[in-house]
């Protein structure tokens, strides 16, 4: 496994008012990957990001970026990072590529017209360089915000909420945006509220909640998870203790013993549940109800934030 291109160490941040909004965070983001940092509000995702850029003192715990430490070698670190704000301030007389170009400045990089105009080609925006900021669509805005973070050839990415409150179309168009960067090889971390958006284009996702990650897990392992689905059976009368021919079916019986539950998966080309209803009529076992029900990811991250409550997260 290569080195991760960011690692996070046992990360505290306590604000002044004794606020503690990051508990002992460990991460690692991987090179060229997208992650989706997936939290409640307050969850702890901006102080996150803002730490790892340099914004917020963390109050204990180390950061690396691309092996630079952020607090003993804040420039070299914060030069591998671009950040895309959640906000759209631009100047709105100013033009595309002048406030791209003075991005690029404030990290005391050489004046490159020509890699302006490739980061404005790249998001689409090759025809606007010379267009004021006020004249484009919301669409276009944000895009300007991402071209002028990667307007210092940074390696890392963070953007905070890419979509929020926009239209759907313009949500779909970000998420192709986030794509061809990442085929750029442009590592990126991005902050949401929807489940969809994390489903739709992260390799990984990291859910984080009061200041603690709970789970970071490949998507693809989230959304076959996803297709877990789990039959519950009720009996007419209570069994003590599961039939013979059931027994290597994996089945769970409940305490009260009128329910009998199957947990499959419902892509597989064979779920087993033919087999499964055929032994469990066999037995004379008499069913009053069959109900299935499918975990998604959105009943995963709620069942994980509950867990957090009451102290039993994993
Ligand atoms: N400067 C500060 N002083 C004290 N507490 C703060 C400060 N900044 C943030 N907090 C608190 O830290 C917690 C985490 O805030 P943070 O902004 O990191 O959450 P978030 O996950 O980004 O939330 P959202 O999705 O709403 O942006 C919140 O409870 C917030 O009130």
């Amino acid at each position: 496994m290569p080195e991760p291109i960011v690692t996070i160490r046992d990360l505290v941040k306590r604000y002044d008012d004794g606020f503690e909004a990051l508990s002992g965070v460990d991460l690692d983001i991987r090179e060229g990957e997208i992650l989706a940092l997936l939290g409640p509000n307050g969850a702890g995702k901006t102080t996150l990001i803002s730490s790892i850029c340099g914004i917020t003192r963390p109050t204990s715990g180390t950061i690396t970026v691309g092996g630079h430490d952020t607090q003993t070698d804040w420039r070299r670190a914060r030069d591998l990072i671009g950040l895309v704000p959640q906000e759209v301030k631009l100047e709105p007389f100013e033009m595309v590529a002048k406030t791209v170009a003075f991005s690029r400045g404030l990290f005391g990089k050489p004046h490159d017209p020509a890699l302006i105009q490739r980061v404005l080609d790249s998001l689409s925006l090759g025809d606007k360089a010379g267009t004021p900021n006020m004249a484009l669509s919301g669409g276009m805005k944000r895009r300007v915000l991402i071209a002028k973070a990667l307007s210092h050839e940074p390696r890392v990415l963070f953007l905070d909420e890419p979509t929020a409150g926009v239209d759907v179309e313009l949500r779909r168009g970000m998420w192709e945006v986030v794509a061809d960067l990442k085929a750029q090889g442009v590592t990126i971390i991005l902050t949401t509220h929807y489940i969809e958006e994390a489903e739709a284009i992260a390799d990984r996702v990291a859910v984080i909640d009061r200041g603690r990650i709970r789970l970071v897990e490949e998507t693809a392992a989230l959304m076959a998870r996803m297709g877990r689905k789990e039959m519950t059976v009720t009996l007419a009368d209570p069994i003590k203790t599961l039939p013979g021919t059931l027994a290597e079916h994996g089945l769970t019986l409940s305490e009260d013993g009128y329910a009998v539950t199957y947990v499959f998966d419902s892509r597989a080309e064979r779920t087993g549940l033919t087999r499964l209803l055929s032994d469990l009529l066999a037995t004379g076992v008499r069913v009053t109800d069959v109900t299935t029900r499918q975990s998604s990811l959105e009943e995963i991250f709620v069942g994980l934030t509950n867990a957090a409550e009451t102290g039993e997260a994993r």
